[in-house]
């Protein structure tokens, strides 16, 4: 019987080791991460809005569009998912639709934060946050919501940014009390803000290796060396591939042909093992349809 992600991803966290969660935000990327042999996933929200809205991370997608897109990644990967939930997507009873959507799309987790809506990505300037009671009742609405007990809920304040280290660990202290399983302080700017988070905490942390430059760019060892369970990576993926798309189409805009930059990128064949064509021919062949397309690509 196979393990649902949502107890795969408690017996992670469970584990000696940081869980590191690479970010993509659509199913192509989602099979790369697990390709690499990642054990877990994140679908980050600024992507999300990046890719299917070409829109900066403010407050864009609603609810049952990032939950679609979590269940695709979900789907492809095959990992146990984390997925950006940004503010829970109203007061506590939104917030009660949106774990079970999110569960029912076989997502093992999410984090919601204390953002006002509309919410902006954690790295801008110009965040609002709503009162810590509120943000408690919207955590307690969470973990009551859920039908799966595995269903991980991630408490993320923003408060560091808007009045500072103690508001952020007290904000913090308070969601834990109200049942959250792992608490993701935003963007510590130094190393002593990053080592007060987890001392600070009696639940695991979740460090945001973001790619803003704002928190310190960490090895993996520093990470978990300063106590964090659970390391996301949110946009290195998607930034990647922003500059060999662009370096691709400038090569074709400049030269008017793509003969010599084929060896330099994908293959076709790359492209369609990625996308699982073997599996697919497997199965044709096992419900005995498709003769004609078993063949070498
Ligand atoms: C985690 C995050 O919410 C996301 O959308 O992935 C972003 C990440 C980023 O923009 O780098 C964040 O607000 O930190």
């Amino acid at each position: 019987m196979t393990v649902r992600p949502t107890r795969r991803l408690r017996e992670l966290l469970a584990g000696p080791d940081l869980v590191i969660a690479p970010g993509v935000a659509d199913a192509l990327n989602a099979r790369i991460v697990a390709e690499t042999g990642f054990d877990a996933i994140y679908m980050t929200g600024a992507g999300t809005t990046a890719v299917r809205l070409g829109m900066p991370d403010v407050g864009l997608m609603t609810m049952v569009e990032m939950a679609d897109n979590a269940g695709r990644i979900a789907d492809a990967s095959g990992l146990p998912l984390i997925a950006d939930a940004d503010t829970g997507y109203g007061g506590p009873v939104n917030v009660m639709r949106t774990v079970r959507t999110f569960e029912k799309a076989g997502v093992a987790g999410i984090h919601i934060e204390d953002q006002q809506w509309p919410k902006r990505c954690g790295h801008l300037a110009g965040k609002t946050l709503i009162p810590a009671e509120e943000m408690a009742a919207k955590i307690r609405a969470a973990c009551d919501a859920r039908h799966d007990d595995d269903f991980v809920i991630i408490a993320r304040t923003d408060a560091l940014a808007v009045d500072g280290m103690n508001a952020a660990l007290d904000r913090a202290a308070i969601y834990e009390e109200a049942g959250a399983d792992l608490i993701f302080v935003e963007s510590p700017r130094n190393m002593e803000e990053i080592s007060a988070i987890p001392r600070a905490l009696t639940k695991p942390a979740l460090f945001n290796m973001a790619s803003s430059g704002k928190t310190p760019f960490l090895s993996k060892e520093e990470i978990a060396a300063e106590g964090f369970k659970l390391a996301i990576y949110p946009n290195f993926a998607l930034l990647s591939a922003i500059s060999a798309v662009r370096k691709t189409l400038g090569e074709l805009k400049r030269t008017g042909t793509v003969s010599h930059i084929v060896n330099d990128i994908a293959s076709f064949r790359e492209f369609f093992d990625l996308m699982g064509m073997k599996q697919v021919q497997e199965m044709e062949a096992r419900y005995g349809i498709n003769e004609a397309s078993r063949v070498d690509y």
